[in-house]
């Protein structure tokens, strides 16, 4: 381990997002230790959703952690299914998602990533946002993460599932958010 190591708690039931925070935030030092607690996410704007999840992991957990929420806008849908896009992929599909463009004349989508840390109990959560445009297509690729074989980003010609990891994590919504992360973890002790 190199000397300058750190670890964060990350919480996250999602074994994609771990990954690729460990791809990202190992190159700078900071390692992340992964914990997953059954917190109920609430509806509301991203930011309202990550905050909550933030502050109530940090409850359970009894101290600092980072957690990270994913949203997928579809500016047909003025953003939706935005936070709620877990539960529009898991009922449907790939296709499903294509399907729910029909009738509009745009495909144009986001994907949007907010880290928020809480330094622990009752102290509000900090957000990192990060947000990668493109387009929702029929699925392409051979990488089994979430909706990425139909997101196809913009100026690359090719779905996040069509990319190699390094490829992916330089322009991913998930990369922006962690560099802005990554800076802010700088200016803490080591071990918060
Ligand atoms: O880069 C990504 N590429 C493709 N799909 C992705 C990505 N990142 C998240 N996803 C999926 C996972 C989940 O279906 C939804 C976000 O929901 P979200 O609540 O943030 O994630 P989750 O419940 O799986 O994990 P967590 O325990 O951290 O809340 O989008
Ligand atoms: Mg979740």
């Amino acid at each position: 381990m190199a000397a300058s190591t750190t670890f964060r708690a990350f919480v996250t039931g999602n074994a994609g997002k771990l990954r690729e925070v460990r791809q990202i935030l190992g190159a700078s030092g900071v390692e992340v230790d992964s914990q997953e607690l059954d917190i109920p996410e609430v509806q509301g704007s991203t930011r309202e959703v990550a905050t909550a999840k933030c502050r109530r992991a940090a409850e359970l957990l009894g101290g600092p952690c980072i957690t990270e929420d994913t949203a997928l806008c579809f500016e047909a849908l003025h953003g939706l299914p935005g936070p709620y896009i877990k539960y529009f992929l898991k009922e449907l599909g790939h296709d499903g998602l294509n399907k729910l463009m029909v009738g509009f004349d745009t495909n144009a989508a986001w994907a949007l990533c907010t880290f928020a840390y809480s330094a622990g109990p009752g102290h509000e959560p900090v957000l990192f946002e990060g947000r990668t445009d493109g387009r929702i297509v029929p699925a392409r690729g051979s990488g089994h993460f979430g909706w990425d074989p139909c997101f196809e980003a913009e100026n690359t010609g090719k779905t996040y599932a069509e990319m190699q990891a390094d490829e992916k994590n330089k322009i991913s919504h998930r990369g922006r958010a962690l560099v802005k992360l990554e800076q802010y973890l700088r200016t803490l002790p080591a071990t918060s």
